[in-house]
C-alpha cells in the first residue's frame, strides 16, 4: 500500500483538487455502468429464459421489482432507449474522464520536468562534480518517461478501484454471500501474491539500475569513439553491449514471466471458485435461477477487477523506483540551489574598481578526508591588471580558479569583491562580469555565429569580427565556405583544437568582461597564433583584470603579477623577472626546465 499512497501524494500535490473531481467522474462512470447493467434484467426477463418472480430472497425482490418498472412506462422499446441513453452519457463521461486523466498523466510528468530542469540550472557546481552527467540524463529521460507511463497505470488503478467498491456495495445488496465469498478468496489470494509485487519493485529497480549502466556505457562509448578506434578496443566494446543487451533481455523477460504468472493463477482461481460456488449453491442450498443469474454475473464483473488490481499494483510497484529516483533528483538539485532565481536581464555586471581577494582560503573536495586542494591561500588580484597562476600539474590551479568565479565555496576564509564577500546575493552579478575560457572549451553544434551570438545576442557583425580578429581567429572563419554560418559539428569537432580555442577566446571577449579568466586556453595554439593573442592580451591590459592559467611561461612573460602554486598553497608571489632571479624557487626551476625542453 506504501508506494501506492506515496504515488498519490506526488500526483495530489501536482493536481490538487483535480484529482478529486476526476475520482467523482470516475465514480459516475462506474454509477452508470452499474444502472446499465441492471436495465439488463428486465431485458432478460422479456426474453423469457429467467423470471424472478416467486423466489424468496432479496436479489430476486430486487430484480422482480426492475422487471416490473418499464411495464409502467411502455415496456421494452422503453427500457431500450434508456439502456442506450445511459450508455451514451457513461461514454461521454468517460471519454471526459480518459481526456482528463491523460491531461493529469502528462501535465505532471512535463511540471515534473520543468521543476527539474529548473532546478539542475540552479544546482551549485559541487552537485555536478559529484555525479555521472549519464546519471542525470537517464534520471531526467528514460526514468521519467516510466513515471509518466506508470502515472496512467495509477489512474487506471484507481478507477478499478473506485468501481470495484461501488460494485462491491451492489452486489452485497443483491447477495452478501456470494460477495463475502469473492471478498474472502480475493483477499486469500492477495496474500499469497504479495511476492509479486515484491519481485516487481526488486525488477523495477533493476530496470533503472540496468537504464543507467546502458546510458552511462553508450556515453563513453560516444564520447570516446577515437580513443576506442586507435587502441581497437571495438571487440571488448561490442561484448560489454551484448551483456548489457542480454541483461535487458533477461529483464523483461522475467517480468513477463512474472505478470503472466500471477495473471495465470487468477484466472485458474476464478475457474475453480466459480465451479465450487455454483456447486455448493445448487447441491447445498438449492439456488435458483436468480441467484445463479447473480453469481455468474458477480463473478464475471468482480473478479476481472480484482485480477485487474493486482496487474496493476505489480505494475506500480515496478514503477516505484523510478518515480523515486526522479524525485531523489529533483530533491538534490534542489538542495544544491546557488540561484534562487535567474533573472539575468535585470542583474548588472559587478563592477570592480579595486580588486579582488582570496582571504585565508582552504578547500577540500571531500570534507571527510585530510587533503587539501587548497590550504591558507592570501592572494590579491589587483583590478585592471594581468596575473597568472603556475605550478605543476594538480597544484590547485584550476580549483583556485572555481573558487574564484564562485563555483565552489571555500571551506574557510573567503572571496572578497573589493572588500564585500561573495555570497549567493552578489553571486549571479560577479559572474555576469566574468569571461571564462576554460582548459577544455565547449562549443555548441550550430553555427560559428550562434556559438558567438549566444553569449552577446545583440552584438552586431561588426563586433563578432572584431571579438574573432582580438583572438585571431577571423582568417579562418574567413576560408570557411559558409564564413560565419558555418556549422563546427558536435562540441566543434570539424574544427582544430586551436581553432577550437580561438574561438571561445573570441566568444569570451564578445562579451567585454571585465575580468577575463584564462584558463590553459592558448595551450593548443601554434607560436604564431598564440604570439598574436599574446599581443592582444596585451592591448587589453589595463582595461579589464586578467588571470591566466598557463603552463608555457613564455606565454605570461608579461603579467604584472605570477602566484606560484604547489600542493595547494602559494609559495610564491611577485613580478615575473624577480621570481625568475630567485634561483632556489619553484618557477626558476619550472622556467629551466621549459628551456631545457625546448632547446
Ligand atoms: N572533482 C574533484 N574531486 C576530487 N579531487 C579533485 C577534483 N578536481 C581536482 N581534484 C584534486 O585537487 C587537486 C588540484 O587539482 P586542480 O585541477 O586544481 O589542479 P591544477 O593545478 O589545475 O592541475 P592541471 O594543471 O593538471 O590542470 C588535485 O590533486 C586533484 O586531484
Amino acid at each position: 500500500m506504501k508506494p501506492v499512497l506515496f504515488f498519490f501524494k506526488q500526483l495530489y500535490d501536482y493536481a490538487g483538487n483535480k484529482l478529486y473531481i476526476n475520482l467523482l467522474g470516475m465514480v459516475l462512470i462506474s454509477l452508470l455502468d452499474g444502472i446499465g447493467l441492471l436495465l439488463l434484467i428486465p431485458v432478460i426477463s422479456y426474453s423469457g429464459i429467467v423470471n424472478f418472480d416467486g423466489e424468496n430472497s432479496t436479489a430476486s425482490r430486487v430484480l422482480s421489482y426492475i422487471q416490473q418498472i418499464p411495464e409502467a412506462f411502455g415496456g421494452l422499446t422503453f427500457i431500450l432507449i434508456l439502456f442506450v441513453i445511459i450508455n451514451i452519457a457513461q461514454n461521454l463521461f468517460q471519454r471526459y474522464v480518459t481526456i482528463e486523466n491523460v491531461k493529469i498523466q502528462h501535465g505532471f510528468a512535463r511540471s515534473l520536468r520543468l521543476d527539474i530542469y529548473k532546478d539542475l540550472l540552479q544546482a551549485n557546481w559541487a552537485f555536478y562534480v559529484k555525479r555521472r552527467k549519464s546519471d542525470i540524463i537517464n534520471t531526467f529521460t528514460a526514468e521519467l518517461g516510466r513515471v509518466s507511463a506508470g502515472t496512467n497505470t495509477f489512474l487506471q488503478f484507481i478507477t478499478s478501484i473506485i468501481f470495484t467498491k461501488i460494485q462491491v456495495v451492489i452486489a452485497f445488496f443483491l447477495s452478501p454471500k456470494i460477495t463475502m465469498f469473492v471478498l474472502l478468496s480475493g483477499f486469500f489470494l492477495s496474500i499469497f501474491s504479495r511476492g509479486f509485487i515484491k519481485r516487481s519493485r526488486l525488477l523495477g529497480s533493476r530496470t533503472s539500475e540496468i537504464g543507467q549502466s546502458l546510458l552511462a556505457g553508450i556515453t563513453d562509448n560516444f564520447n570516446g569513439m577515437k580513443e576506442i578506434k586507435s587502441n581497437t578496443l571495438e571487440t571488448s566494446r561490442m561484448d560489454w553491449f551484448q551483456s548489457i543487451s542480454q541483461r535487458m533481455y533477461d529483464e523483461q523477460m522475467e517480468y513477463t514471466t512474472l505478470k503472466t504468472a500471477s495473471q495465470f493463477y487468477y484466472k485458474i482461481a476464478s475457474a475453480f471458485l466459480i465451479a465450487i460456488f455454483i456447486f455448493l449453491s445448487v447441491n447445498l442450498f438449492n439456488a435458483q435461477a436468480a441467484q445463479l443469474m447473480l453469481i455468474i454475473i458477480i463473478f464475471t464483473r468482480l473478479w476481472p477487477r480484482v485480477t485487474g488490481i493486482q496487474a496493476s499494483l505489480e505494475q506500480i510497484a515496478a514503477t516505484i523506483p523510478a518515480l523515486k529516483s526522479v524525485i531523489n533528483l529533483k530533491n538534490e538539485s534542489r538542495a544544491a540551489r546557488e540561484l534562487e532565481e535567474f533573472g539575468t536581464k535585470n542583474i548588472k555586471p559587478m563592477d570592480i574598481k579595486l580588486g579582488i581577494e582570496c582571504k585565508n582560503v582552504f578547500f577540500r573536495y571531500n570534507t571527510k578526508e585530510n587533503i587539501y586542494a587548497l590550504k591558507e591561500v592570501n592572494v590579491y588580484f589587483p583590478a585592471n591588471c594581468m596575473a597568472a597562476v603556475v605550478g605543476k600539474s594538480g597544484a590547485g590551479k584550476s580549483t583556485l580558479i572555481d573558487l574564484l568565479m564562485g563555483l565552489n565555496h571555500p571551506e574557510k576564509g573567503g572571496i572578497l569583491l573589493d572588500g564585500t564577500q561573495l555570497t549567493k546575493d552578489n553571486l549571479q552579478s560577479w559572474r555576469r562580469s566574468i569571461s571564462y575560457v576554460p582548459q577544455d572549451p565547449f562549443l555548441f553544434n550550430t553555427t560559428i555565429r550562434e556559438n558567438l551570438s549566444l553569449i552577446q545576442p545583440e552584438a552586431t557583425e561588426e563586433q563578432l569580427w572584431e571579438a574573432l580578429k582580438f583572438a585571431a581567429a577571423d582568417d579562418f572563419v574567413k576560408q570557411l565556405p559558409k564564413g560565419l554560418d558555418s556549422f563546427i559539428g558536435d562540441r566543434g569537432i570539424r574544427l582544430s583544437g586551436g581553432e577550437r580555442q580561438r574561438l571561445v577566446l573570441a566568444r569570451a571577449i564578445l562579451r567585454k568582461p571585465s575580468i577575463l579568466v584564462l584558463d590553459e586556453a592558448t595551450s593548443a595554439l601554434d607560436t604564431e597564433n598564440e604570439t598574436k593573442i599574446q599581443k592582444a592580451l596585451e592591448r587589453l591590459k589595463g582595461k579589464m583584470t586578467i588571470i591566466i592559467i598557463a603552463h608555457r611561461l613564455s606565454t605570461i612573460r608579461n603579467a604584472d603579477q605570477v602566484i606560484v602554486l604547489n600542493r595547494g598553497e602559494i609559495i610564491q608571489k611577485g613580478e615575473f623577472k624577480q621570481l625568475a632571479n630567485e634561483q632556489r624557487g619553484m618557477f626558476n626551476n619550472l622556467l629551466k626546465k621549459q628551456m631545457e625542453i625546448s632547446l
